[in-house]
């Protein structure tokens, strides 16, 4: 059983997910007046920027006793992915609390949580009379979940941001089925390969070499033998999935349409094949490159390619965009303290398997972290049925409490 106030952190938190985020028309107005009015509640200081019209990017601030200080900055998106309902126990945009206190909702892991989760925390830590050395600042941005051009990319160029002097990043990671909470110093940096094919057409009848859809088959073949080749290496525990190259078909473009579908006595001239990739962030470029030309899609067997890096890989000082987890990151070590003081376990830092707006603050030169407070709970992002327990969501905002007052106070000398 909970206490009123924290009934009323669990109605804040259910009103937000009613707000229908969900590309490729996410509410974004609706979201800006109600994080808006919440942070004012509050007594934070607020506004909204409009980078793009109708993209408002909001950013709510609590300024530190010596605001000389590099500040804290709390980052979490306000769009979603779509839903099915039609596949999903409860309306994805109800927010139903069902009696094992599950609350069902888009956005409900991903990451909807963790931007009420980070006013709480603030509403509690005001409450009791503390006051942050460092300023605190918590972003609220669009489109994310389609890549953070006119959302974090935006932010982290502009004026405001630099005026903003953050020392320290915590953005979204996600769910845990363990007790320990997972951590996050890096993404895999999103590309995506797109192999053309051309060659001689012919009756579908027959028997001959070099088509555009026998040659666009052989990339096919070759570039799952190569993910065989990785996915072996998470099966058999070697690696982290996000340690691996990922590389899965997304979508396939070819034949001769027809009226009733397609034309099925022709042999098309031309083929096209869509990957997802997605690489650590360590990967030898020059290597995958080379295996793209010469097993995947070689010149000589009349298929040409694109591979388009999705937002930035190295920061400002031409780095890979990591953030150390050792004691040479004062943020690091103050961070994970603080999980421990709350009463939390935490699991060894990772690299996450898809990506974030954390990049752009990496790219800054700012360390980052991913972290959503969510032990316990299956890993639903993007998935059916997302849902986050009340007791997980309640226990989330006394992490963010300790974790907020010990990076806001950690001293001048060590970062
Ligand atoms: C091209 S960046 C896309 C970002 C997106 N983020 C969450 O799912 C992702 O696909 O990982
Ligand atoms: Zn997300
Ligand atoms: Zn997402």
């Amino acid at each position: 059983s909970f206490t009123p106030q924290q009934e009323e952190q669990i109605e804040r938190l259910q009103r937000y997910l009613r707000i229908r985020t969900a590309h490729p028309d996410p509410d974004y107005a609706a979201a800006a007046d109600f994080l808006l009015e919440e942070a004012r509640s509050i007594g934070l200081h607020a506004l909204a920027i409009e980078f793009v019209p109708g993209k408002p990017l909001l950013l709510i601030s609590w300024p530190g006793s010596d605001p000389s200080l590099p500040s804290l900055l709390l980052n979490s998106h306000i769009d979603s992915v779509p839903a099915e309902p039609s596949r999903w126990l409860h309306p994805p945009f109800a927010a139903i609390r069902d009696a094992a206190g599950r609350i069902f909702a888009r956005g409900a892991q991903d990451d909807k949580s963790i931007a009420v989760q980070y006013l709480e925390a603030l509403r509690n830590l005001k409450a009791a009379g503390f006051v942050p050395a460092r300023s605190v600042h918590i972003s609220l941005v669009p489109d994310e979940e389609i890549g953070g051009a006119d959302g974090a990319a935006r932010f982290v160029a502009s004026e405001q941001f630099r005026a903003l002097n953050v020392g320290f990043v915590l953005d979204e990671g996600q769910a845990s089925p363990t007790d320990e909470f997972r951590v996050f110093y890096a993404d895999r940096s999103p590309w995506s390969l797109i192999v053309r094919a051309v060659g001689a057409p012919g009756h579908g009848s027959r028997m001959f070499d070099g088509g555009a859809m026998e040659n666009l088959m052989d990339c096919v073949q070759a570039i799952a033998r190569f993910r065989e080749s990785q996915f072996d290496q998470v099966k058999s525990g070697s690696k982290a999935a996000s340690e691996v190259i990922s590389v899965n078909p997304v979508y396939m473009k070819a034949g001769t349409p027809s009226p009733t579908g397609f034309v099925m006595n022709m042999q098309p001239s031309e083929a096209e094949v869509g990957f997802d990739v997605r690489l650590p962030p360590t990967t030898d470029l020059s290597v995958l490159k080379r295996r793209i030309d010469e097993e995947w899609a070689p010149n000589i067997k009349n298929m040409t390619y694109q591979l388009i890096l999705k937002g930035p890989i190295r920061d400002n000082k031409g780095r890979p965009l990591v953030t150390p987890t050792d004691e040479s990151n004062p943020w690091w070590s103050a961070f994970k303290q603080a999980v421990l003081a709350s009463g939390g376990k935490l699991a060894k830092p990772e690299i996450l398997s898809s990506t974030t707006d954390a990049r752009f603050m990496r790219q800054m030169g700012i360390p980052s972290l991913g972290f959503s407070p969510m032990a316990n709970t299956p890993i639903l992002l993007h998935d059916h049925n997302e849902f986050l327990m009340d007791s997980v969501f309640l226990k989330g905002i006394k992490v963010y409490e300790h974790v907020i007052s010990a990076l806001s106070s950690l001293p001048e000398t060590s970062a």
